[in-house]
């Protein structure tokens, strides 16, 4: 169903792909996973065969791989690890029969935890508490991220000097890309806070970190939901369904009736979609936008080393804004499919798999119960669902399924005809689009509400919105001199290269306290007493 069929997006760039899973870890990580590495539960055994029963570790629910497999029928393997996500009433939070939820392990709220840590303990671990600043390691030049402690137990190290990081968000070391980007927001955090102890030394470390906290993660909100969101989800659905807005005033659109915190569809289905977009191969590209190398993603798993090599940094950047992503499709890169943390075995395991395994393990509705929540009709038969999937793919779920309720949501949902404009079908679209519409509106931060403890003056949210993913990896990529203004799309004619410094910026002077407190605070009127969406209403 989900061969390695490689078509290059016409249009968007590995940037945008990437960006999404730092989006995808702002948000959710199902407890008791690291998603980074080979899980220490083994549900499987050393050969890759079938446990006996009674052997079976708890919370095991192991993938059972077919004599026919086209990979695991070259090694003999008959098992695929697979460890069930901690629930509420492994926790014992609910016991009789009350159904069992899924627990996350992070905070849901789009607030750059990868970056700041979802608890104090992990806040305090990276914070420098000098200077609003966060820890960081210099080498050749460049800030790092602090080395961590447990390295060979969380990054697939080959000596111990190799370097594995410790961030906010516990999968920071997973891939390549996704290091660069948290690395270019840790670098982000410190830019401002250096250029905020400038503009107000008589700032202490708490204001400073906490100014420079809340101007990155305006700075994150806007790229994701301005830059991002459009493209995956669609300028006019964005505006119709109040998820973004085209004004330079505050939107103050907050609801404390919204339940912000992540939907089991969207994180265990529809945003899961978007693996179809990982290449399999990383381009280091020079400033002259030549590609002289390819990184093998599955040699590079938890191996972050290979971004202090050479120009290595400077070189993923610039391939991360030059490569096409992969179309969002129902084709998966090999690397992901067969090669998943190999860690220098032939094979590895399978993330599509994992998916629709994870899927099964979170009891999540139907496909067909999900699309008709979702306006389309109720399928009775498999031809039922020609409305929005190919003849062919219908044919192929006929053989693989017994009935049409049979079909698992991750599946009916990759299978889908994108809705116009957007990189989904309609129903992964439904739900991504409930879900980005709560993660705004139900967040009492939000970077564009009105707020006189936590808010910016309007001059000051107008600068946010000069932000951009291009001038995000410009300042914080020493060796980066040019880049193209929309950064998640290809560069071409319209889109063509320019200096960095061309490219528009926030002006952090307007950050300057001149009344000796914090640059933020303005005065209050009676009215921002109270209710919590007292403008939006009036
Ligand atoms: C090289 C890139 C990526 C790799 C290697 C990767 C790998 C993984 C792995 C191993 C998991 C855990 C699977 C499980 O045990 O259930 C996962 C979960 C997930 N991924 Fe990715 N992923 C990548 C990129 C993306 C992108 C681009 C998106 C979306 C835009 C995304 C969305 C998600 C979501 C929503 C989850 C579930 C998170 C949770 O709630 O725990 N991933 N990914």
């Amino acid at each position: 169903m989900f061969p390695d069929i490689q078509v290059e997006d016409p249009k968007w760039t590995l940037n945008a792909m990437q960006y999404g899973q730092i989006i995808t870890h702002d948000m959710s990580m199902i407890a008791g996973s690291t998603q980074a590495q080979p899980h220490s539960t083994k549900c499987c055994s050393a050969t890759g065969q079938l446990l006996e029963l009674a052997n079976v570790p708890e919370h095991c629910y192991p993938i059972v791989l077919s004599d026919d497999d086209p990979i695991a029928r070259q090694i003999n393997m008959k098992c695929m690890n697979f460890v069930r996500t901690i629930t509420d009433r492994d926790r014992r939070c609910v016991g009789g029969y009350q159904p069992a939820e899924q627990l996350t392990a992070v905070n849901h709220y789009l607030d750059l935890s990868i970056v700041y840590g979802n608890s104090d303990q992990v806040n305090q671990q990276v914070r420098e508490f000098r200077g609003g600043r966060l820890r960081v390691e210099l080498r050749n030049n460049q800030e790092w991220p602090p080395r961590n402690t447990n390295a060979s137990g969380v990054c697939s190290i080959q000596s111990p000097q190799e370097a594995c990081y410790l961030a906010g968000d516990a999968r920071v070391n997973q891939n390549p890309q996704l290091t660069v980007l948290q690395v270019i927001l840790l670098r982000e955090h410190n830019r401002i806070a250096d250029a905020l102890a400038k503009l107000n030394p008589h700032w202490d470390d708490e204001t400073i970190f906490q100014e420079a906290r809340k101007i990155a993660i305006a700075e994150h909100q806007f790229i994701s939901y301005y830059e991002w969101l459009p493209i995956f989800i669609g300028l006019e659905n964005s505006i119709r369904n109040k998820i973004i807005y085209n004004t330079n005033r505050y939107v103050n659109d907050y609801k404390s009736r919204v339940d912000p915190t992540i939907l089991n569809e969207h994180a265990t289905a529809a945003f899961r979609y978007f693996h179809s977009a990982i290449a399999g191969g990383l381009d280091l590209v020079t400033e002259h936008r030549s590609s002289y190398g390819n990184l093998r993603l599955s040699d590079w798993f938890n191996r972050p080393a290979i971004l202090e090599e050479g120009n290595n940094f400077a070189d993923l950047c610039r391939g991360l804004g030059t490569q096409p992503e992969l179309m969002n499709d129902q084709y998966h890169d090999s690397e992901i499919t067969q090669y998943l943390f190999r860690n220098g075995m032939q094979f590895g395991s399978d993330l599509k798999a994992t998916d629709v395994q994870r899927n099964r393990d979170h009891g999540l509705a139907s496909y067909n119960d999900m699309r008709s929540y979702c306006g389309l009709k109720k399928a009775y038969v498999f031809e039922d669902f020609l409305d929005v999937i190919s003849a062919d793919n219908v044919r192929k779920l006929s053989q693989l399924y017994e009935d049409p309720d049979d079909v698992d949501l991750t599946v009916g949902g990759t299978l889908e005809a994108h809705v116009p404009d957007t990189l989904a079908g309609p129903t992964f679209l439904c739900i991504l689009t409930e879900q980005f519409y709560r993660t705004r509106v139900g967040d009492r931060f939000w970077f564009e509400n009105r707020n006189h403890n936590s808010g910016f003056t309007l001059p000051q949210l107008n600068e946010i919105r000069k932000t951009s993913i291009a001038r995000l990896l410009c300042d914080n990529s020493p060796d980066v001199k040019s880049m193209q203004p929309r950064a998640f799309e290809r560069i071409s004619h319209s889109n063509a290269i320019v200096s960095c410094d061309s490219l528009p910026a926030v002006d952090l002077s307007l950050w300057k306290d001149s009344n000796g407190i914090h640059g933020s605070s303005y005065p209050k009127t009676p009215f921002e007493y109270g209710s919590d969406n007292f403008f939006f209403k009036k």
